[in-house]
């Protein structure tokens, strides 16, 4: 059987290994210095407690002080009452996640022009300039829009938001968007578009009445697929990167609320949206920034100098079939938190379905801004891109009127027009961004 000696002091080389031969000389001074080091160990052992107990409580009240801060009041409960009130008979009260992003600013305006209700809400993360989600918010509270900021992963502000409002709708559209970003990031994917979505569906679940939910997947899920144009039916089972793989795993968890608790779901496959007030990780923004700055701007190409190419949608399209799927979206069937019957589950590409080349649209980018853009051309890096995408977008057609307009010269033309406003480019002045 080990000695205390031999417990206290295992035999670990050229650390605390006893020297046997002075062992009985100095047993009365190590029996000393065992209950010495018996006690500086207790000691040890509760200081560690002590400080993992405090740092615990720091980070209770760090998570409960982020979650919390901003919500909460009668005020606060009355700005958001306003905001959710429906002014058109027949309307709709909507809950838009990631209201102060792209597309969720854009469709909330236009709900809130046509006379619905809609609450926003938002974290304003720092994955692109929160200063543009700023602009947004303040652009939404000048149409009567209540931005709450707050996370989709705050399971107490999401049953907060649907005790004081019975909201007949929501469009979730808050996600850690990116595709390439995916590689520096993973996790912050996995708390948006799994850890996120997961909250918000419980919260629908157990709202009564049970909202009908539409949400952003993306045209990203169908990967590697190269059967043209990509429809709704297609092989979605090998993405392309994790930012897809947690957008396909957003269809298989709404499936399964749609199964369990009759929840209405339609998930829409976005095709690479842009326009004004749009995110600027995205190529044609950075693009447009650095062209104008004079800065060189890197254009992937493909296997075999192949040219990459997006079916680029522009966000007024892409606005009319986030309305046209709020207003056929069916109703929930469950309420306190049980199925009551089938309810509709749906699909629906949203593209322009007329691919365009990256060098293609940089042409274009150049026409509009009247300058040269100094390219480097390199080839494609294993990121995550896929080389194309298409849209079939028929059955968006047939259950809603789904009809894009807008070509990509045209939108591009509108978005420079915005960004040379936004960011002060003036004839003839100079440059400020
Ligand atoms: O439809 C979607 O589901 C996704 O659309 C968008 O992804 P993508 O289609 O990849 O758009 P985007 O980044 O603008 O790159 C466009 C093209 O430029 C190429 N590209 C890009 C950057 C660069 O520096 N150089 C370059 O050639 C690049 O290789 C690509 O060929 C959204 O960002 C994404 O959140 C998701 O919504």
């Amino acid at each position: 059987m080990p000695s205390l000696e031999d417990e206290l002091f295992p035999s670990t080389p050229g650390k605390f290994k006893i020297d046997r031969a002075h062992h009985t000389m100095n047993r009365q001074f190590h029996r000393c210095f065992a209950s010495t080091s018996t006690m500086f160990l207790w000691a040890l052992f509760l200081i560690a407690l002590t400080a993992s107990y405090l740092s615990f409580q720091s980070f209770v009240d760090s998570g409960s002080r982020y979650f919390s801060a901003s919500w909460g009041g009668i005020q606060w409960e009355k700005q958001v009452r306003n905001s959710a009130q429906i002014h058109r008979s027949g309307g709709m009260s909507v809950l838009v996640t990631g209201a102060a992003g792209f597309v969720g600013t854009h469709v909330s305006l236009a709900l809130k022009k046509r006379g619905d209700g809609v609450v926003g809400l938002d974290n304003f993360n720092s994955y692109y300039d929160p200063s543009l989600k700023k602009a947004r918010k303040s652009m939404l509270n000048g149409h009567g829009i209540f931005v709450v900021e707050g996370d989709v992963n705050d399971g107490r502000l999401l049953d907060k938001l649907f005790d004081v409002v019975a909201f007949t709708h929501v469009m979730h559209l808050a996600a850690q968007a990116g595709v390439r970003y995916a590689m520096e990031n993973p996790g912050s994917y996995v708390h948006s578009n799994i850890a996120g979505l997961v909250t918000l569906l419980e919260a629908c679940k157990s709202a009564n009445p049970q909202p009908s939910i539409v949400w952003a997947s993306s045209s990203s899920v169908y990967g590697l697929n190269d059967k043209v144009p990509f429809s709704e039916s297609d092989r979605t089972d090998r993405p392309a990167s994790l930012y897809a793989a947690t957008k396909k795993a957003g269809e298989e968890i709404t499936h399964t609320y749609n199964h369990i608790y009759g929840l209405s779901i339609t998930g829409l496959r976005f095709f690479t949206v842009y326009g004004p007030w749009g995110r600027p990780d995205m190529a044609y923004f950075s693009f447009t920034r650095n062209i104008l700055q004079g800065k060189p701007i890197t254009v992937y190409r493909g296997k075999n100098r192949v040219d990459l190419a997006r079916d680029f949608t522009y966000i007024d399209d892409i606005v009319k079939g986030c309305l046209g799927s709020l207003d056929t979206s069916g109703k929930s069937t469950g309420s306190g938190g049980k199925k009551k019957g089938p309810a509709p589950y749906r699909i629906f590409n949203l593209g322009n379905t007329s691919p365009v080349t990256v060098p293609t649209l940089v042409d274009i980018l150049e026409r509009h801004l009247k300058v040269k853009a100094k390219r480097n051309i390199v080839d494609m890096p294993g990121n995550g891109d896929v080389p194309f995408t298409h849209a079939n977008i028929s059955l968006a057609r047939r259950e809603f009127g789904y009809k894009p307009t807008t070509d990509l010269q045209t939108g591009l033309k509108k978005f420079v027009r915005w960004y040379l406003s936004y960011y002060g480019y003036n004839r003839g002045s100079k440059p400020v961004n």
